[in-house]
């Protein structure tokens, strides 16, 4: 048997898609959600997988260090990366890819997520589940299959609806 919780983590970003269509490759912001989903197989004394206050100081942490009021972009992106690194002060991220909410869950689940989670001690937890909501409209999931030891992600996107709160 296995129990998963899950903790949102919100913060707003700019980005730009590189090589875009269509709006989306000028720079913009979201007011982000972020769904970390993680999974155990066993609850505490108290009865939980884990408490939901771990998750949020550990995934909100990160994300406030390195995310929130930031831009996020592709480290091909040098126009954009140049440009934004003339203002003061500024805080620049650079993914490996397009900052999609694809590549964004992907890059939470597989880069971040495993040495996080590894820092909860006494307890035996997965990363299982990530979704990054772009708007209320749309947003990319990123499952990892945890009856596997294999780290690697398998990619599922969805596009929903759902109110923010
Ligand atoms: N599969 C994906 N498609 C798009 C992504 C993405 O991350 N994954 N991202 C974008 C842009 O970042 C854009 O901001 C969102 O695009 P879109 O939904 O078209 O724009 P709006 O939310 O403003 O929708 P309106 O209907 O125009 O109000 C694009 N595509």
């Amino acid at each position: 048997m296995s129990i998963t919780v899950m903790r949102q983590v919100r913060f707003c970003a700019g980005h730009r898609l590189l090589n875009h269509e269509g709006k989306c490759a000028n720079l913009h912001g979201h007011n982000y959600i972020v769904e970390f989903h993680v999974t155990g197989n066993d609850v505490d004394e108290l009865g939980r997988v884990v408490d939901f206050a771990v998750i949020n100081k550990l995934f909100k942490g990160w994300i406030d260090e390195n995310w929130d009021h930031g831009f996020i972009l592709w480290d091909q992106d040098d126009n954009a990366i140049n440009a934004l690194e003339q203002v003061t002060p500024n805080r620049i991220y650079q993914l490996p890819y397009n900052p999609t909410a694809e590549n964004m869950a992907r890059y939470l689940m597989r880069e971040i997520g495993p040495r996080l989670i590894e820092t909860i001690k006494g307890y035996d937890l997965k990363l299982s589940k990530v979704v990054v909501w772009e708007t209320e409209k749309s947003s990319a999931t990123v499952t990892c299959d945890v009856s596997r030891e294999s780290a690697d992600a398998r990619l599922q996107f969805t596009n929903a609806t759902r109110s923010f709160n």
